[in-house]
């Protein structure tokens, strides 16, 4: 039986009066990068915490392969927590070679782990070099490093791409397409919703402690309806309100973004915007996650009684 799924099952937390997760459930397939999203507050970090088992959950079950998640297990995955989690006066060399070493590798495996990832992610200079001299990227790099020496078998990371440079995301975006190409589950949260679509296999979209979409990026984005972009120089802010079966999205370098109902009538749109002057672009897309993620989670946000940070 090879059941490689890391689920997450109905998971319940309150802090005090505050509701953090209220039957969040979804699943992470072996060799599939997930996107976590969600505003500040929906619930990723405790989510991941109780994953890890440095939380403990009021109701719910992680599961791998099948099993609850036992200490063990845990000791089997690799972890970036969001407030990161690295002594800042160990050398960067030392401190992931005992790292390595706390999760069981040898002597001989940790020291080629950690000469391995170091000169992957670009920090094999400053292995020498105490941990809080490095600069904020730098550092997690090494955190990525140190989630990374122990070979783990599931990979959890909180933000892992904040505060990065662009040749540091590239690196970091390589590194979980080829771990996730050795059927290894990975998850991360992230505000960095270009670099979601463009990476995930899966994305989970979270609101105030419950998953509220859950699917790839094309089947969500399909979810989202279709657009009309729509570029009238001369048209006066307000021209397309009013047209049957359109709502106005927002303005996009000029172009009017226009959301349409099903079996709307785009040529009435163009005929109206024709009427305003010169139609120098008019072209039907999909909704982008950006777009999606603003509609789904400003829903009901309201109601849904999230206390954000
Ligand atoms: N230690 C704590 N004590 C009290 N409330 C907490 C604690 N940790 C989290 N919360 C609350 O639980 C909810 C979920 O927070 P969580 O950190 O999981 O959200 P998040 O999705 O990771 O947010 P962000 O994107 O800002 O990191 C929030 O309302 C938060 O204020």
């Amino acid at each position: 039986m090879s059941d490689r799924r890391l689920e997450v099952d109905a998971l319940s937390k309150r802090y005090g009066d505050t509701v953090a997760l209220d039957g969040m459930t979804f699943d992470v397939r072996a060799g599939e990068i997930f996107g976590f999203v969600g505003s500040n507050g929906a619930g990723k970090t405790t989510t991941m915490r109780i994953i890890l088992g440095v939380l403990a959950a009021d109701g719910g079950e992680v599961r791998w392969t099948g099993v609850p998640v036992s200490q063990e297990t845990r000791s089997r995955i690799g972890y970036m927590p969001e407030e990161r989690g690295l002594y800042p006066r160990m050398k960067v060399g030392e401190q992931l070679t005992y790292l390595a070493r706390l999760h069981g590798l040898g002597a001989e495996r940790a020291a080629a782990a950690v000469r391995e990832w170091t000169e992957r992610l670009g920090v094999q200079a400053r292995i020498g070099d105490e941990v809080q001299k490095l600069s904020l990227g730098n550092q997690q790099r090494v955190q990525l490093a140190a989630a990374l020496v122990h070979d783990p078998e599931i990979l959890v990371l909180d933000e892992p791409f904040s505060g990065l440079d662009p040749v540091a995301v590239d690196v970091m975006s390589q590194v979980l397409r080829e771990k996730a190409a050795e059927g290894i589950p990975v998850i991360f949260s992230s505000h960095q919703l270009d670099l979601v679509e463009r990476l995930c296999d899966r994305v989970g979209i979270v609101r105030a402690g419950t998953m509220v979409a859950c699917d790839t990026v094309d089947e969500l984005r399909a979810s989202g309806g279709e657009e009309l972009l729509v570029h009238a120089p001369d048209a006066g802010e307000g021209w397309a309100v009013g047209l049957p079966g359109v709502t106005v999205r927002g303005v996009e370098n000029g172009r009017t973004v226009l959301a349409l109902d099903e079996g709307a009538d785009d040529q009435a749109v163009l005929a109206a915007a024709l009427a305003t002057g010169p139609v120098r672009e008019f072209a039907r897309r999909r909704s982008t996650l950006t777009e999606l993620f603003r509609h789904v989670v400003s829903a009901d946000a309201t109601t849904s009684g999230e206390n954000e940070k």
